[in-house]
């Protein structure tokens, strides 16, 4: 109903006019001045970008064009504010020093590698897209004609009950801009958007871009080598060659200022493909000559070459009215709000994922079965109560492998996701951890009830209430910890190495929680206990203990084919496995308490993985310098 109704309300003809609807911006050249970015591996350092110039206009597309390696992404990197250190010389906004916390606020920065969130459709990301960067400021008709007006102008309306992962390169690439183009950012930067898009998709994507530029935004682009057609479109062509400017100027200008250095461009030749096979040496050393006819991106001269495209029309004022300080560029949405959304988007790709969902159903059942039928009627049998303690140790294993397994393969790859959308300013790290601590409950939760059904009435555990209650609640609450101690790992590292580290870790937990026991009151040494108070598995277990056999519980049953029970008293029991005197408050406390700290690591963790305070710098620079050292060259 209400999308007929926004589709009648949409204007026939596409152009600028059609995102009249979205926040206005102030227009931002971008400029900068004896730019040099030096990198260090230890050993050496390296001089990528040598003392560029240039500037990228307001309503213009830019391509940064040069051959492999010549510092193109590096360019865009330190423009975009993406890599900061080691960077020297000046950036400048509408004439100003760049302020970079304020920069980062206004740009927006699309990777080569278009990640987009799984399991949701274009609509359904572009609103929850629009319901993070538009805030309540908004309301939901007007952010509804925006998202049309998006859809629309990036021609996705086909594909907008598609999933994510089933759209084409081209749409991917589409939807990532369209995404970014909700609360129109003044700056848009763009690492190789045309990669793996055939001609078509390439040509129809840079002409969307040049229409958004046209709306009072500056575009930047790298580029490895566009066709003469695509090349043609940009406004703006910013050639790099060995760390230097080799050409600024018009798409238009390329040919003749080639000329004028006695390089002519044969006829039938694609400009772009020749101008970066001379900076890349092709036809002898001519990038000196060509960096010093442009003065190392000072040259003005080509800027206006031939312009063949008017673009006075657009009436940038009228879109764009204010200066940089008078906007508000903090969260656009309340940290409430954007909780709320992200939990929402959280819950829904949950439920779409149906077969993994499905799967590890099956995969509880399966084990709960499985460690049912191992310790079969154990419960109540007295000659059987150090397997039935196995059952209580098996029982905190399987909740700590299912609970952090998935985290360690799932994490890393969403934490490349967030990367992007935290960078580009949806939403602060504190609501988007709540958001994912919250929507993991149910499931945890869900999935710890589908063990406990099987196993604990098959091993014939005791069936009162407060007993079954402190079982399960033990081991959820092992299973958050567990959960949680994988966000941690996994904040950090790869997939690969969160696989590897993750069962590592766990394994120290696992023995210290049972290390000493059988050794009755005897106390470990003072070290082994500090050692033991460490481990939230060894919590665990004297949770499952004291729910089973805490006190008071009567004696437990010896079968009559057997001639002496020596555990048939079960205090006895409790003390010769060294849990006398443990306390329930103090383990749930513990538990509890491990959960929060596992959860403030995991997110400490986090933050500096995404933007990294001077001491996590530091141990970067230390970890690479030692790499460095303890590498052979074989
Ligand atoms: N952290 C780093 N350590 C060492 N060298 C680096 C580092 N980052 C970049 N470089 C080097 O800097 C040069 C420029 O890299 P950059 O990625 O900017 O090139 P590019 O022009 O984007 O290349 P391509 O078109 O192949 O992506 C390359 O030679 C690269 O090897």
């Amino acid at each position: 109903m209400e999308s007929t109704e926004v589709q009648k309300n949409s204007p026939p003809a596409l152009g600028r006019a059609h995102l009249s609807h979205l926040p206005q911006r102030p227009p931002i050249n971008l400029g900068f001045q004896d730019l040099s970015y030096t990198v260090s591996n230890g050993k050496v350092s390296k001089l990528i970008l040598r003392g560029i110039n240039g500037e990228f206009r307001s309503g213009q597309l830019t391509a940064i064009l040069g051959p492999s390696g010549a510092g193109k992404s590096t360019l865009l990197n330190i423009l975009a504010g993406y890599r900061v250190n080691g960077a020297s010389g000046l950036i400048t906004t509408n004439g100003e020093t760049r302020d970079l916390k304020l920069f980062r606020k206004l740009s927006r920065y699309i990777m080569q590698d278009d990640l987009l969130q799984p399991l949701i459709t274009v609509q359904e990301a572009m609103t929850i897209a629009a319901d993070l960067k538009l805030g309540n400021d908004i309301n939901k008709e007007t952010k509804t004609i925006i998202v049309e007006e998006i859809i629309h102008l990036l021609r996705l309306s086909k594909a907008r009950n598609t999933s994510t992962e089933r759209l084409s390169g081209g749409e991917r690439k589409r939807l990532s801009i369209a995404l970014e183009l909700l609360n129109n950012p003044p700056v848009i930067f763009l690492d190789e958007p045309t990669t793996g898009l055939d001609d078509v998709a390439s040509s129809t994507c840079v002409s969307l871009l040049k229409r958004v530029a046209r709306g009072g935004r500056t575009v930047i682009c790298s580029l490895h080598t566009p066709s003469a057609r695509i090349f043609s479109v940009f406004d703006h062509v910013y050639v790099v060659a060995d760390g230097k400017c080799a050409y600024q100027g018009t798409s238009g200008g390329v040919i003749p200022f080639l000329k004028e250095l006695h390089l002519p461009c044969p006829k039938t030749y694609n400009p772009a493909d020749f101008i970066i096979e001379v900076s890349s040496g092709e036809y002898g050393s001519h990038t000196d000559k060509m960096v010093t006819a442009i003065d190392n991106g000072r040259s003005q001269r080509w800027r206006n070459y031939a312009i063949e495209d008017v673009y006075e029309d657009v009436d940038l004022e009228e879109l764009n009215t204010g200066v940089i300080e008078r906007h508000n560029y903090t969260y656009e949405s309340t940290p409430c709000q954007q909780f709320s959304v992200l939990l929402r988007r959280m819950f829904l790709q949950t439920f779409r994922n149906r077969g993994y969902l499905w799967l590890r159903v099956g995969l509880h059942a399966f084990l709960g079965v499985t460690v049912g039928a191992l310790f079969s009627q154990m419960g109540y049998d007295a000659s059987k109560a150090l397997f039935n303690f196995g059952f209580c140790y098996a029982s905190i294993i399987a909740m700590l492998y299912t609970a952090m397994m998935p985290v360690l393969l799932a994490f890393p790859s969403e934490v490349l996701l967030v990367k992007r959308e935290y960078f580009n300013r949806w939403y602060g790290l504190k609501p988007y951890y709540g958001a994912l601590v919250v929507s993991r409950i149910p499931a945890t939760i869900f999935f710890c009830l589908i063990y406990l059904a099987f196993a604990y009435p098959m091993t014939s555990q005791p069936m009162e209430l407060s007993r079954v209650s402190m079982f399960v609640a033990t081991c959820i609450l092992v299973a958050l910890i567990s959960e949680s101690m994988g966000t941690l790992i996994s904040s950090m590292l790869s997939v690969v190495n969160s696989m590897f580290v993750g069962p590592v870790a766990a394994v120290p937990m696992m023995l210290l929680a049972v290390y000493g026991i059988g050794s009755g009151d005897e106390a470990p040494p003072l070290i082994w206990r500090l050692a033991r108070s460490c481990s939230f598995m060894r919590y665990g277990l004297e949770g499952l203990i004291m729910a089973v056999y805490g006190p008071p519980r009567e004696d437990l049953i010896c079968p009559e084919e057997v001639d002496y029970c020596e555990y048939k008293n079960v205090k006895y029991f409790v003390r010769l496995m060294g849990m006398a005197d443990v306390s329930i408050p103090v383990v749930f406390s513990m538990l509890v308490f491990m959960l929060l700290a596992m959860n403030f690591g995991a997110y400490y963790l986090l933050r500096q993985r995404l933007s990294p305070n001077y001491a996590f710098r530091a141990i970067k620079v230390i970890g690479r310098f030692v790499k460095s050292k303890i590498s052979f060259t074989v």
